[in-house]
């Protein structure tokens, strides 16, 4: 029996199928007018929430950014709220406190300066709030449609630099980490919590890289060492042109999952601060990654599964994502 959410998602594979090529043609916005229907458009969906410019600076680049999407206010506010967490006066069930490699054995390294990020947050209502503002979701809808789930969160506190270069985050692809498909129904939403540049370690993207395929990906080899699970993808060339997202606080980037990105060293003394969420469609369904690039990271999500809470192969790494999905929007039709 066809289920809605398989018809729907007909239409979704429907549009991945059109050819891209007339896209690459479209340069200049006095082409715009000539070339632009919505049949010429795989990455996004037809909405009024973008411009044609906007639509065809994500088909393009991978990304768009928004100007002060977010306020002061609610930042200060998720900030005051990360603190908390900081300072263990709240823990909400399925949360993830990350510490820095460089910092992780250190016994004397207390409350914020010790956390690096932290994951998962979908059960601390403050923090939850932000995968919910609405402006945020009418831009999400865009690009995933109507029934939108938060799949992936974090709030990044990317610590100075301890000499080691560990600050960095290698150059990847989130979809690596993703399970589910189809990867244009997927969207990253990261907020600048303050001001970021290249001196603390703002996003890096390698404009146009969406357009390509999934890579390899493996520990880079740093000699420095490197975070758990920041995974690099494999033989990055740094010759690559490069793209610096300097970003004021509440501006909003919003980027596929195959886009090329990380991001710098932070050689400032201070905490660089972002929030993101990672919305899926939840028409999208679950792959079996074994035999593909992602069944590296498969099996280490699978090993610290089992360390950490004592669970054996019988959990997948789907149901690693299916428990921490949840419905932001619409109705949860697969995922
Ligand atoms: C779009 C998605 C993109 C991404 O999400 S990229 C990054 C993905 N990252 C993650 O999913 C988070 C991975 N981190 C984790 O799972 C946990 O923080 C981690 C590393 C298991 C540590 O868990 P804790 O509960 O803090 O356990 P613990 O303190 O007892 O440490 C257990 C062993 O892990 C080590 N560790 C902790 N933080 C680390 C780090 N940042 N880098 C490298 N190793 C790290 C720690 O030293 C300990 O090792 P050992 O057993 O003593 O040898
Ligand atoms: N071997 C590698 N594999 C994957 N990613 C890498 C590798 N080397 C560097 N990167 C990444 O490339 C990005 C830029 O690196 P880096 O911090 O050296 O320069 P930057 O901060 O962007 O620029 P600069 O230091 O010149 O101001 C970061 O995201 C970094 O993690
Ligand atoms: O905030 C950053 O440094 C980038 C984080 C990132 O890309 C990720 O965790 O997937
Ligand atoms: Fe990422
Ligand atoms: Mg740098």
């Amino acid at each position: 029996m066809m289920s809605r959410a398989t018809d729907r998602l007909k239409v979704v594979l429907s549009h991945l199928e059109r050819p891209t090529a007339r896209i690459a043609a479209i340069s200049t916005s006095a082409q715009i007018a000539s070339h632009y229907d919505h049949h010429a458009l795989r990455y996004t969906l037809d909405s009024d929430v973008l411009s044609p410019e906007q639509k065809l600076s994500y088909e393009e680049n991978g990304f768009i950014l928004i100007k002060n999407l977010v306020s002061e206010e609610d930042i200060d506010k998720f900030r005051v709220e990360f603190e908390r967490i900081c300072r263990r006066e709240v823990l909400a069930p399925g949360l993830l406190v990350m510490r820095d490699v460089a910092i992780v054995k250190s016994e004397f390294v207390q409350d914020q300066k010790a956390v690096s990020k932290v994951q998962d947050f979908q059960e601390d209502p403050e923090l939850f709030r932000y995968c919910c503002l609405p402006q945020i979701l009418r831009y999400v809808e865009a690009f995933t449609g109507p029934n939108i789930m938060a799949m992936h969160t974090m709030l990044i506190n990317k610590p100075p630099d301890a000499g080691k270069k560990t600050s960095r985050h290698p150059m990847h692809q989130d979809l690596h980490y993703f399970p589910f498909r189809p990867a244009d129904r997927i969207v990253c939403a990261w907020t600048a919590m303050e001001r970021v540049n290249r001196t603390n370690g703002c996003l890096v993207v390698l404009p146009g890289t969406h357009r390509g395929t999934l890579r390899e990906h493996d520990y880079p080899e740093w000699e420095g060492g490197v975070n758990k699970m920041y995974h690099g993808i494999r033989d990055y060339d740094p010759q690559l042109p490069r793209v610096h997202l300097e970003m004021e606080k509440g501006d909003t980037v919003f980027f596929h999952p195959l886009l090329v990105h990380g991001s710098g060293m932070n050689q400032t003394q201070g905490f660089r601060k972002a929030i993101s969420c990672h919305y899926a469609s939840s028409d999208c369904y679950y792959i079996d990654v074994k035999g593909t690039t992602q069944e590296n990271l498969e099996k280490e999500v699978q090993g610290i599964a089992a360390r950490k809470y004592g669970l054996d192969d019988s959990f997948t790494f789907k149901d690693s994502w299916a428990m921490r999905g949840r419905l932001v929007q619409g109705e949860r039709t697969s995922l």
